[in-house]
């Protein structure tokens, strides 16, 4: 079998350099080309240098990355996918975008939050939202893939099983994050300088962030009811890794026998979920360069709380990982193809 021709637009940023990686591994993906507008004519190996005599290609243009590619990922800031993404769509090319420009399935909730417009709606039209463990058959075959965000990925997978039995209310949730700071990208920030970010710890963008609507989108989809949750996304002095302590209100009568069950039944069959033993608590560690997502479940009965915790890599299972098993959906593959990655042990 012809491997698949690989692009990747905006290589050399966190996502784009990391998808890289996972396709250099994958038995049946080939990269072709790379993009980058500041380090054009380089190779990507002068850019990171852990790809030496790996992956000398050089950065071409988006044209490139477009011509000589069967699919092409687009690890660009939001905004910028929507004409490459129409361009891929007329020359029947598969199209998976890491950014935010077709995650969103409401117009106004985009403009809210992103502040662009959608200019072409029928594009938008056939665009799935790349979760897999939740829509796997709409991925299937699909050639206009919007890969969620991380936090967006890390919280449903702490819920849906809940919500989705019924066991806790829809009201009142509140999802607890922290990032690693690759999830801020390579760009250079003040704020993420080392001195400045060495021994800190804060909350930022407090119930303000933009990825609440899309949480709340495929919350809402799996429960069949509008909800609105609470999410605060904090900032870990560590590389990578998402931890979401999700809180919710457990129904009343439920017993945890019930929650253990709802998450077994939705997980057993889920490579890369790993529903952790009673009383493990989820570690980003633990998932560290793979595109595993540990769940762990706590009920505290004097007050009628549920806890479920996610961990992953944002840049595995909330960027690149997911990335490359949306592809293999694509493409008929088996869906763990190039993925069983398997973490550092410490
Ligand atoms: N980091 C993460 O954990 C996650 C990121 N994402 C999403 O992936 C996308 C990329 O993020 P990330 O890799 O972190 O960001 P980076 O800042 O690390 O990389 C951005 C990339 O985009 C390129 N780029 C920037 N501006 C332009 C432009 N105007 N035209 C063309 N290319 C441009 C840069 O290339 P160059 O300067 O070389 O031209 C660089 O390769 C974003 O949409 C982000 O939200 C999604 C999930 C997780
Ligand atoms: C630590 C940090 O800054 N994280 C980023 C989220 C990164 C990400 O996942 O971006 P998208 O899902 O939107 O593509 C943020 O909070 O904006």
């Amino acid at each position: 079998m012809e491997k698949i021709k690989v692009g990747v637009v905006g290589a050399t940023g966190y996502a784009g350099s990391e998808i890289c990686r996972m396709i250099l591994g994958h038995p049946q993906a080939e990269l072709k080309a790379i993009s980058s507008v500041s380090f054009e004519g380089m190779e990507l190996s002068k850019v990171y240098p852990a790809y030496y005599q790996l992956c000398d290609m050089v950065c071409g243009t988006e044209d490139e990355a477009v011509e000589k590619s069967d699919v092409i990922f687009a690890a660009l800031p939001h905004g910028l996918s929507q004409e490459l993404a129409a361009r891929c769509d007329r020359e029947g090319k598969t199209f998976i975008d890491m950014g935010a420009d077709f995650r969103l399935q409401s117009e106004d909730i985009y403009k809210e939050w992103y502040g662009g417009e959608y200019t072409d709606k029928a594009l938008h039209e056939k665009a799935v939202y790349g979760l897999p463990e939740f829509f796997r058959e709409e991925i299937k075959g699909k050639k206009l893939i919007a890969n969620p965000g991380c936090y967006t990925t890390a919280v449903p997978m702490a819920l849906v099983p809940a919500l989705k039995n019924g066991l806790i209310e829809t009201a009142g949730i509140i999802a607890d994050c922290k990032s690693g700071v690759t999830g801020a990208g390579r760009k250079p920030v003040q704020s993420n300088h080392y001195p400045e970010l060495n021994e800190s710890f804060t909350a930022y963008k407090v119930a303000n962030h933009r990825h609440t609507p899309e949480i709340e989108q495929t919350l809402s989809r799996i429960s069949g009811e509008a909800m609105k949750i609470t999410f605060v996304p904090h900032l870990l002095p560590i590389n990578r890794g998402i931890l979401a302590t999700c809180y919710a209100r457990l129904k009343p009568g439920v017993t945890e026998e019930q929650i253990w069950d709802a998450y077994r039944t939705q997980y057993e069959e889920e490579f890369f979920v790993r529903l952790l033993p009673k009383g493990q608590a989820a570690n980003v560690k633990n998932v560290h360069y793979t595109n595993f997502c540990d769940v762990s479940l706590f009920t505290d009965p004097r007050t009628g709380t549920f806890v479920a915790i996610s961990a992953i890599d944002n840049m595995g299972k909330g960027a690149a990982g997911q990335a490359v098993q949306n592809m293999n959906l694509s493409f008929g593959l088996e869906e763990t193809m190039g993925l069983k990655l398997v973490p550092p042990a410490f």
